[in-house]
């Protein structure tokens, strides 16, 4: 069986008090924290920048997994590499020189991930499938958590995963957005195997219902106490 991976996003975290946020998901057995940085121009909300991710670094050894929903990456790649980023995924739409942005992070010793919106077809990575180590398929509209999960987007995995394995590909499958325990199963179902889940921990109010939260994911997901 394919290792399953649970990436606590801290979009909607406390950030008066994110060094215990973090806590919280070392303790629930994380091993990725998904960071999304937005840039309010190519998705609707402002988020955070690399002197965060920098400051995130110091405190974690978790696998930084950066998320970039920004206009022109390629000005920022090496910023997220210096503040610490362990992988950086770029979105494929309005990307002009995707093949190029891909061999730009890899450049700096680092995993290069693809992200598609929900209405983005699989066709538009084809041929670069074989050059990433993650596709990431937004099961939201990027720009904010909390958001309803988007049914129809399981069918694309589903085709993804399909692509994956007759041409044997290694790349990961991580799926982002509206993920609660029932969410994640579907998914995995489908082949996806990095679980993106922010909401469904941090807006619950105390640290053990969070844990209790990562708890539920962990076992729809068949992943042991152990990680
Ligand atoms: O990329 C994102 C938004 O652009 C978030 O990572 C995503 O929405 C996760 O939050 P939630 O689990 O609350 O949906």
């Amino acid at each position: 069986m394919k290792k399953q991976i649970l990436a606590p996003s801290i979009l909607n975290a406390d950030f008066l008090h994110l060094s215990k946020e973090i806590d919280i998901a070392e303790k629930g057995g994380a091993r990725f924290l998904h960071l999304d940085v937005i840039d309010g121009v190519f998705a609707p909300s402002i988020s955070f920048g690399a002197n965060i991710i920098y400051s995130i670094r110091t405190y974690t050894n978790l696998f930084l997994d950066v998320h970039l929903m920004i206009e022109n990456p390629s000005q920022y790649i090496a910023d997220f590499v210096h503040a610490g980023a362990d992988s950086i995924t770029i979105h494929a739409e309005g990307a002009i020189h995707l093949h190029r942005l891909i061999y730009q992070i890899k450049g700096h010793g680092i995993k290069a991930g693809v992200a598609l919106n929900p209405a983005t077809p699989i066709s538009l990575i084809e041929p670069i499938l074989s050059d990433i180590d993650m596709v990431l398929l937004m099961t939201v509209n990027p720009g904010f958590g909390g958001q309803s999960f988007i049914k129809e987007v399981l069918s694309k995995m589903t085709m993804l995963s399909h692509l994956k394995s007759s041409k044997k590909y290694s790349f990961a499958i991580e799926v982002d957005g509206g993920i609660t325990p029932r969410e994640a199963l579907w998914c995995s179902q489908q082949g996806a195997n990095i679980f993106v889940v922010g909401s469904y921990i941090y807006y619950k109010e105390t640290d053990s219902e969070k844990l209790q939260a990562m708890k539920n994911i962990k076992k729809s997901l068949g992943i042991g106490d152990s990680k």
